[in-house]
C-alpha cells in the first residue's frame, strides 16, 4: 500500500492539536485543513494522544514517531485508535509485521548506508541535515533506490525553503513544522503555504490556475471551480471556500449569497494537478434550485436530509413525529426491517428490505442527533484495526440461530468497509465473569474473589533492597541514575527541587486551578474537623489524672505514584492533611516525565501546602532517598502514600531497618472497588464506578455483588460496562482489570454486606434502597460511598474524604490516611499525693509479682517519705 498524503508534506506539532491549541505556527484548524499531522509521542504524553485520536481520529490523519514507546503493545494501541503509520525502531519492526506498510523504521543521519534499513513500508530519516557533507551522497543513493514512501525531517534550524527543494529532488516527503509555516503571504523568518504548494503542483493551464473539485462531507461532488496558491492560503486562513475566479479574482464563497462553506480538507491528487476541496455546504453550491452543480443529492445523503427536515417539523401526532418520539416503535421496526431483511431471497428483495432497515436506522440515527459523517467516521475509524474477532453472532442471536463460534479468527488482510466485515473488527466483549453465590461452593467463590497474584515479596525484594543500599551509600548519584533508567530523564542532575517553587513550573490552565483548590478547601476542611480540640483527660482515681494529647510528626514524606498515570490528586491527599496537622518539613516525592519536569499540578499543590522540596524519583529509590535522606534530600519521620509493587514493598523494607527509624502508614496497592446494586440501582451509574477503579491498573479488580437482580437487569449493567469501556481511552488497561473481576448474584442485603466484610474493599459503593441504613453493616472498607448519587471518583477527588486507602483486604486492620497518619499521641500522669495513696498499693504489688524492686522502691519511697513528714495535701 503507498501512502497518498493529502498534501505532498507533512506537518509537525509539538503538542497535539486537538488538546491545546496550537500556540505558535499555523492554527488547530489550519493544520486540521491541511489533513496530516505528525508528533513525536512520549510514554508520558501516550494516553493524551490516544485521547486525541479518539476525539479527532478523522478530523488529522495522525502520523507518529513512536521511538521513545519501549512497549510494542503501546505502539499496537495507538495503531489500533488510528495512527495512520508509526515510525518505530528498526528492532520493533518484526514485531509489527501484521500492519504491513503503517509501520516505517526512523534512521538518524545521513549516511547512505542507513538505507538498507528501508522497508517496503519506506523509511524515516529524522535529523536530516542538507548541509552535511554525506547529504549529497545519500540523496543520490535514495534516488536510485526508489525508496518510496521516504519522509525527512530536518534538523533544527534548518532553512525550511531548501529542505523542501532536496526533498522535492530525491522525491522525499518532508516533515515540515508547523512553526516554520504561515498561512500569510510574508511572515518573517516562516514558509508560506502557498510557496510550498506551487512548487510542487503542476497547472497545464496558461494561467496556471488548478481545477478544484468541491464535495461535501460524503465526497459528494457540488461543483468544479479553480485555486491559486493565494486562494488555497486565504482559504486556510478563513477555514472557508475561497477559490479563483478566472474573472473576477479571489472568490470567497457565500460572501454575497450567504451559502458559505466551512473548510474541512484539502488535498491534492494523485499526479498533483488538481485539487479536491471538502467543505460543510450552507444551502446550496449551485446557483440554480439545486444542491450541487451536477444535481441534487441522492441516496443514504438525501434520506438524512429529509429526516433533519422532518424532525425539525414534523406536525404533531404523524407517523414520522411517533419515530422520532417512541424509541420502543423505532427499536421495533429495526428488529422486523433486519427480520424481513434476512428472509428475503432475491437481489431485488434484498435491496427493497436493506433500504428499509437503513431508512429506519438513520431514523434512530437522527432522533439521537448522529449525523450520517458520523455514522461513516465510525466505520472509517474501524478500518484502521488490525485486530479481528471472529464475527460471530452475540448471546441471543447466536442462541437464536444455533451459531457456534468460529475456532479462530482469520488474519487481517484489508481494511474492511462493509458491516459484516466492520463487525469482524468489533473488539471482544469486555465483561466480568457471573457467579451464583447460591451454586457454587464457598471454596470456589473465595478463589474467585481473590485479588490478582501480585509478584512474590521475594522476588520484588530482590530488585529493591539493592536499589535501597544503593541509595542508602551513594545518595544523590545513585537516586540520578536509577531516574535516569526508570523514568528516561537523562537530562536531570539534581534529584530534588527545593521550595520556593518558580511560578513557570506551575503554569496550569484556570479550570484546574480553580478544581485543585475547590478539591484542597474540602479536603482542608474534613481533616481539620478531625483535630482534637483538646487533650483527652481522665482522673482514673482520685488525684490520679491521666492525659493523652497528639503532636504533629515533624517531617513527613508524601509519595506520589507517577507510572502509568500522574496523580496529583493524590498530592492533595497526603499534603493537605499534612499542612492540616502542622508538620514542619512536607517532602513529596514522584517519578519525573522524561524531560525532567514534574507535573505542573503537583508543583501547585506542593506550593500551596508549604511542602519544603519535592523528591524528582519514585519507586524504591525515592523511598530509600527519604528515608536515609542524602546530601540534597531530607531524611524524614514517616512515609505515607500509595505506589506500585516496587514502592509499597520499599515502605515495608525501610520501616524494618531500625538504621533509617522510619514510620509508613499502610500497604496502598492496586485500586479496588466493590460495588453493592439491588433493583433500584441505575445500570450505566453501576458501570461508571466499576470502570473508574478498574481503569487505575491492569492488577486492579472491581466486583459487583447483585442483590436479586433478574437477567435483563444484569445483562443491562454487563452491556453499559462494555459500551463505556471501549469509550475509554485506557481501554486496554481495563480489559486488563475486567479479566480477574466478577459479578456475584446474591439473594439479600444481608448476604452482600457479609461478602463485602470478607473482601474487606479499598472502596464500598452502595447502589441501593436506604443505602443509608445499610452503613450499620459495614464492617470492613477503607471508604464508603452511599447511594445513587455518590460516585467513588468524588471521593477520589474533592468530597474531602482521602483517597489513600488499605487495599487487598487490609481494610480489616487499617485505617486510610487521615489526620491521625500525621500525627502522633503522647500521654502524660499526674499525681497528687493523695493519688500515689491511692494506686501505690496496686504499683507495689505488680512490681514485686514481676520482682522488679526498683519499680516498688519508687513509689514506697515516696510513701515513706510522706509518712515521716507527716505530709498533708
Ligand atoms: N490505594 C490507594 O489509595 C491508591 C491511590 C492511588 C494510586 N494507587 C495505586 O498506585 C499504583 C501506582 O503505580 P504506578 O506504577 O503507576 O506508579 P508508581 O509511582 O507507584 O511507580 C513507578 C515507579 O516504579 C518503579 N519501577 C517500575 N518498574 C520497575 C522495575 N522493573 N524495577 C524497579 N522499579 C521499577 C520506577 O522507579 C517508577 O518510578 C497503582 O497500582 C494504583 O492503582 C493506589
Ligand atoms: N482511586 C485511587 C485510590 O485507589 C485514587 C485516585 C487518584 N486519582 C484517581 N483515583
Ligand atoms: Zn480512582
Amino acid at each position: 500500500m503507498e501512502t497518498i498524503l493529502p498534501l505532498p508534506f507533512l506537518v509537525s506539532v509539538s503538542v497535539p492539536p486537538g488538546l491545546n491549541d496550537i500556540k505558535e505556527g499555523l492554527s488547530r484548524d489550519e493544520v486540521s485543513c491541511l489533513g496530516c499531522v505528525f508528533f513525536e509521542v512520549k510514554p508520558q504524553t501516550l494516553e493524551k494522544i490516544l485521547r486525541f485520536l479518539k476525539r479527532h481520529n478523522v478530523e488529522f490523519e495522525p502520523y507518529f514517531d513512536v521511538t521513545a514507546l519501549e512497549s510494542i503493545d503501546d505502539i499496537i494501541t495507538l495503531l489500533d485508535a488510528g495512527a495512520r503509520k508509526v515510525f518505530v525502531k528498526t528492532e520493533q519492526l518484526a514485531d509489527l509485521s501484521a500492519y504491513g506498510s503503517r509501520v516505517a523504521p526512523v534512521v538518524t543521519g545521513s549516511s547512505a548506508a542507513l538505507l538498507s534499513s528501508a522497508t517496503e513500508s519506506g523509511l524515516l530519516l529524522s535529523d536530516f541535515d542538507q548541509t552535511a557533507s554525506e547529504a549529497a551522497q545519500f540523496v543520490e543513493e535514495a534516488k536510485n533506490k526508489k525508496i518510496t514512501p521516504f519522509f525527512i525531517k530536518p534538523v533544527a534550524g534548518a532553512d525550511l525553503e531548501q529542505f523542501i527543494q532536496v526533498a522535492a529532488k530525491v522525491n522525499a516527503i518532508p516533515i515540515l513544522p508547523s512553526t516554520g509555516l504561515t498561512t500569510k503571504k510574508d511572515e518573517a523568518g516562516k514558509l508560506a503555504i502557498s510557496t510550498i504548494l506551487s512548487s510542487v503542483w503542476k497547472s497545464d493551464r496558461p494561467d496556471g490556475l488548478l481545477p478544484t473539485v468541491v464535495v461535501d462531507e460524503h465526497d459528494t461532488a457540488l461543483g468544479l471551480v479553480y485555486s491559486s496558491a493565494e486562494s488555497v492560503n486565504e482559504a486556510l486562513r478563513t477555514q472557508t471556500g475561497v477559490y479563483q475566479s478566472r474573472k473576477r479574482g479571489l472568490w470567497y464563497k457565500g460572501a454575497t449569497s450567504g451559502d458559505t462553506q466551512e473548510l474541512v480538507r484539502i488535498s491534492l491528487d494523485c499526479d498533483n494537478d488538481a485539487l479536491k476541496f471538502v467543505v460543510k455546504q450552507k444551502g446550496r453550491f449551485c446557483h440554480l434550485d439545486q444542491s450541487g452543480c451536477f444535481g441534487q443529492v441522492k441516496g443514504l445523503p438525501k434520506l438524512e436530509q429529509t429526516l433533519i427536515s422532518r424532525k425539525q417539523s414534523a406536525p404533531e401526532g404523524s407517523y414520522t413525529a411517533r419515530l422520532f418520539s417512541d424509541e420502543k416503535l423505532v427499536r421495533a421496526k429495526i428488529m422486523e426491517e433486519a427480520e424481513e431483511l434476512c428472509t428475503a431471497q432475491t437481489p431485488q428483495e434484498i435491496a427493497f428490505e436493506a433500504a428499509d432497515l437503513f431508512y429506519f436506522a438513520l431514523t434512530r440515527a437522527v432522533a439521537a442527533g448522529v449525523t450520517l459523517a458520523d455514522i461513516e467516521k465510525s466505520l472509517d475509524a474501524k478500518s484502521w484495526k488490525v485486530k479481528r474477532r471472529t464475527g460471530d453472532a452475540k448471546g441471543k442471536w447466536a442462541e437464536k440461530e444455533g451459531i457456534k463460534p468460529a475456532a479462530s479468527a482469520p488474519a487481517a488482510t484489508s481494511a474492511p468497509v462493509t458491516k459484516e466485515a466492520a463487525q469482524e473488527t468489533a473488539p471482544e466483549k469486555i465483561t466480568m465473569r457471573r457467579f451464583d453465590a447460591s451454586k457454587v461452593s464457598t471454596e470456589e467463590l473465595d478463589a474467585a474473589l481473590k485479588r490478582p497474584a501480585q509478584k512474590s515479596s521475594d522476588a520484588i525484594y530482590k530488585i529493591i533492597v539493592p536499589i535501597i543500599e544503593d541509595v542508602r551509600k551513594n545518595g544523590d548519584k545513585a537516586v540520578l541514575s536509577y531516574t535516569h533508567k526508570f523514568e528516561k530523564a537523562t537530562s536531570l542532575t539534581s534529584p530534588v527541587l527545593k521550595a520556593p517553587f518558580p511560578k513557570e513550573l506551575m503554569q496550569l490552565p484556570e479550570e484546574t486551578i480553580a478544581a485543585i483548590d475547590v478539591s484542597f478547601e474540602n479536603i482542608r476542611k474534613f481533616h481539620a474537623a478531625q483535630k482534637e480540640e483538646k487533650p483527652l483527660q481522665v482522673e482514673t482515681m482520685p488525684g490520679v489524672v491521666c492525659s493523652r494529647f497528639s503532636r504533629p510528626i515533624e517531617a513527613v514524606g508524601c509519595y506520589i505514584p507517577g507510572g502509568t498515570a500522574v496523580l496529583p490528586s493524590t498530592a492533595l491527599m497526603l499534603g493537605v492533611p499534612a499542612m492540616v496537622a502542622g508538620c514542619k518539613k512536607i517532602v513529596f516525592a514522584s517519578p519525573p516525565r522524561a524531560d525532567g519536569t514534574i507535573t505542573p499540578e503537583i508543583v501547585y499543590v506542593a506550593h500551596k501546602v508549604g511542602a519544603e522540596s519535592i523528591v524528582l524519583a519514585g519507586g524504591a529509590q525515592a523511598v530509600a532517598a527519604m528515608a536515609y535522606g542524602t546530601e540534597s534530600i531530607t531524611k524524614v519521620d514517616k512515609i505515607l502514600g500509595p505506589g506500585n509493587q516496587f514502592v509499597t514493598a520499599a515502605k515495608m523494607f525501610v520501616s524494618n531497618d531500625t538504621n533509617a527509624a522510619v514510620g509508613i502508614d499502610m500497604p496502598a496497592g492496586p485500586s479496588e472497588v466493590l460495588v453493592i446494586a439491588d433493583k433500584d440501582a441505575n445500570p450505566a451509574f453501576v458501570a461508571s464506578d466499576l470502570l473508574s477503579q478498574a481503569e487505575h491498573g491492569v492488577d486492579s479488580q472491581v466486583i459487583l455483588i447483585a442483590i436479586d437482580l433478574d437477567e435483563e437487569h444484569l445483562q443491562a449493567i454487563e452491556n453499559e460496562l462494555h459500551r463505556q469501556a471501549m469509550e475509554l481511552p485506557r481501554v486496554q488497561i481495563v480489559r486488563g482489570s475486567i479479566a480477574h473481576s466478577i459479578t456475584v448474584q446474591v439473594k439479600t442485603v444481608e448476604e452482600a454486606m457479609e461478602l463485602s466484610n470478607k473482601y474487606a474493599p479499598e472502596h464500598l459503593i452502595l447502589q441501593i434502597k436506604d443505602a443509608e441504613k445499610v452503613v450499620d453493616l459495614v464492617m470492613n472498607a477503607g471508604s464508603v460511598f452511599i447511594g445513587a448519587w455518590t460516585p467513588e471518583s468524588v471521593g477520589d477527588y474533592s468530597a474531602g474524604v482521602n483517597h489513600s486507602l488499605p487495599t487487598y483486604g487490609f481494610a480489616k486492620q487499617y485505617s486510610g490516611v487521615n489526620l491521625a497518619s500525621f500525627v502522633k499521641h503522647i500521654t502524660s500522669s499526674n499525681l497528687t499525693a493523695e493519688g500515689l495513696k491511692n494506686v501505690g498499693q496496686a504499683v507495689m504489688q505488680l512490681a514485686k509479682v514481676e520482682e522488679l524492686e526498683a519499680h516498688r522502691r519508687a513509689v514506697s519511697i515516696r510513701l515513706e517519705h510522706m509518712s515521716k513528714s507527716n505530709w498533708k495535701e
